[in-house]
């Protein structure tokens, strides 16, 4: 007899190189040995996460019906469609839990998740309650659509990164030997070469600020982006506010002290990097650019963007 509410758990197998299946057995296993219900689904193609977390919303938006947790097993990319099937529903009542199973791992990193599945599954058995985290709004001007995103929302030079990354068959090898974060790093040197500098205007809080050569345009919801780089330290889940940081391009000298300053957090101190913390702001850029989201490939086209916080209740306590 147990009083833990059921699971509906999403699975992507397909994601971390296909680790995920792995794990999956094991996580399936522990919810045995608790007895704790649970109904497997595996997800069939990209976008079916948003489908069945859509569906799921959608059965249980009563205040009657206690929904169960929603259990997603994937990587940020998995996370960002069941949010979003999530979010799509009005008075949505469904809980997010996540047992991180990719390659990039941030929105874990970023919320105070531990990678190993375990110990993930050990802090959402431990939690009693729901945890209200921010979300990030993007409300697309141009294609007049709403997403979501854990993450962040990038445009240039990490959104380069993940287009380049995820066409590429050395993340996949690398992927097999747990080494997906060493995939960003080729695809990083590919990507700060192709990527040329581009007009971006910015609008928040009254105020019109215009930078001719953005190279990193990244809207941020936690500190982390492309596998562990911390963007923003200061940038939180509990801030009720987004971070936007651009960075302008700069040569490939500069552009390495940048990097390795981020690891000190002394980056934002340098000409070449604005840091805006802010509640609502709308970036427009003019020529195309790739644009990334939770990761995902948003493809090359120009952006005019309106960025606002939300909230998605997840279901774990955070590590310290
Ligand atoms: N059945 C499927 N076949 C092919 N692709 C799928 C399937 N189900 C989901 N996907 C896609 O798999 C992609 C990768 O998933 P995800 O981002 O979760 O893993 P990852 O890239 O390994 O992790 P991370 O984003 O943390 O690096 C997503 O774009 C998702 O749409």
């Amino acid at each position: 007899m147990t009083l833990q509410r059921p699971f509906y758990v999403i699975i992507n197998n397909f994601a971390g190189g296909g680790r995920t299946r792995q794990t999956w057995l094991e996580i399936a296993t522990s919810l045995r040995q608790r007895n704790i219900d649970y109904t497997a689904n595996f997800t069939q193609a990209p976008g079916h996460a948003t489908e069945l977390a859509h569906d799921l919303a959608l059965k249980y938006n009563s205040p009657t019906a206690t929904p169960p947790i929603l259990l997603v097993l994937g990587g940020d990319g998995t996370l960002h469609e069941a949010l979003n099937g999530l979010q799509q529903v009005d008075h949505n009542t469904v809980p997010l839990a996540y047992i991180p199973c990719g390659s990039g791992n941030d929105f874990a990193r970023g919320a105070g998740i531990t990678t190993d599945p375990q110990k993930a599954l050990q802090q959402i058995l431990a939690a009693k309650q729901p945890l209200i985290l921010d979300v990030g709004r993007c409300d697309d001007r141009q294609t007049q659509t709403t997403s979501y995103f854990s993450n962040n929302i990038g445009i240039g030079f990490d959104a380069n990164v993940v287009h380049i990354t995820n066409r590429s068959v050395t993340k996949k090898y690398l992927n097999k030997y747990h080494a997906g974060s060493l995939a960003y790093l080729f695809s990083l040197v590919k990507a700060f070469f192709s990527q040329k500098p581009f007009p971006v205007t910015v609008t928040t809080n009254g105020k019109q600020y215009q930078f001719k050569r953005g190279f990193v345009v990244t809207t941020t919801n936690h500190p982390y982006f492309g596998g562990g780089v911390p963007l923003l330290a200061s940038a939180s889940v509990y801030s009720h506010h987004l971070d936007l940081v651009i960075m302008e391009r700069v040569n490939v000298f500069y552009f390495i002290l940048l990097f390795a300053l981020m690891f000190r957090q002394l980056h934002t101190k340098l000409p070449p990097v604005h840091h805006f913390h802010t509640k609502e702001l709308r970036i427009q850029t003019t020529t195309p650019e790739y644009g990334q989201a939770d990761g995902e490939d948003l493809d090359k086209r120009t952006f005019d963007l309106k960025f606002s916080v939300t909230s998605q209740a997840f279901w774990f306590v955070p590590s310290k």
